[in-house]
């Protein structure tokens, strides 16, 4: 049986904590009293139905959002502050893959991802920051020659690569991912999973990742974090989350979709 976040003992290490974490907008409760701790290394698989404030809770995380009530760390450092200094260090420190990409349109693959080696290192030559874009787009698994495209000549899995790159580009210990494989192809789906787990055991990463699939939490979460009823419900390995007693849970982990996941694996036990 799962644990429910709140009770269970302090995580080993965590590189982010969220405590009492209260959001609200309007007459609107996101979060009431969300307690949660992303260990460090691990891949934190983030679930739970539409709205239930995922993607909420991971700009919380970022600072790119205040929280009505409620403390957060990240790094060890406070994510409310609104010292500059201090929100400067959690941006450089945290690389961020959005649901879209969200690569400017009008820029080069390469240059996207020398937007934020140019912000933090304004003095690098060009060449060393051609040498260093070159080397993320590799990382993320692209050839080179996308290094001169624009976003809209690359397909969909190759855009969520190339704001990998970018959100590698100052190599950051911690990394989030929103819904990375929403609109690839199985296939596409499955490296995308693979290339995640590859640079986390690589690089040492620690990955917040916000999932609805299935395959990807079987194949590479150390953790799955349920959010249901404006809290984090449960927070384990799968084969404690999913014996976990409570509706959505059953529902999401043991409906059709997710006997063709596991089906899938052969067992829902000991996969990485
Ligand atoms: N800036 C905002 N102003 C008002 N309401 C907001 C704002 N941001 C989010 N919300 C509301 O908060 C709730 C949670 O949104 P969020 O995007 O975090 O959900 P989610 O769990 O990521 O959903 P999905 O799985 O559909 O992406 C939604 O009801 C949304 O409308």
């Amino acid at each position: 049986m799962a644990t429910p976040a709140r009770a269970q003992s302090p995580a080993p290490d965590p590189i982010v904590r969220v405590g009492g974490l209260v959001n609200r907008f309007g007459a609107q409760v996101v979060h009431d009293g969300l307690e949660l701790d992303v260990r460090r290394g691990e891949i934190l698989g983030v679930v739970g139905g539409s709205g239930t404030g995922k993607s909420v809770l991971m700009r919380t995380i970022l600072g790119l959002q205040r929280p009505s009530v409620g403390d957060i760390e990240v790094l060890g450092i406070d994510a409310r502050s609104e010292d500059p200094e201090q929100r400067r260090e959690i941006e450089r420190r945290t690389g961020v893959l959005f649901q879209d990409g969200a690569l400017f349109s009008s820029l080069t693959v390469g240059e996207n991802v020398q937007v934020p080696l140019k912000e933090y290192h304004p003095h690098l030559p060009d060449s060393l920051l051609y040498e260093l874009a070159l080397l993320k787009i590799k990382l993320a698994g692209l050839p080179a020659d996308a290094l001169d495209k624009l976003p809209a000549q690359l397909s969909g899995g190759m855009r969520k690569r190339a704001g990998l790159a970018r959100a590698l580009a100052l190599d950051p210990p911690l990394l989030f991912l929103d819904e990375p494989t929403a609109g690839l192809d199985p296939i596409g789906a499955a490296a995308f999973d693979r290339l995640i787990l590859t640079l986390q055991q690589a690089l040492g990463l620690t990955v917040f990742l916000i999932t609805h699939d299935l395959d990807t939490l079987y194949a590479i979460c150390d953790r799955i974090a349920v959010l249901a009823d404006r809290k984090v419900v449960a927070c384990a390995p799968m084969h404690e989350v999913e014996r976990f007693d409570h509706p959505w849970v059953q529902e999401y982990f043991h409906g059709p979709r997710a006997r063709a996941a596991q089906a899938a694996r052969g067992t829902s036990e000991g996969r990485r």
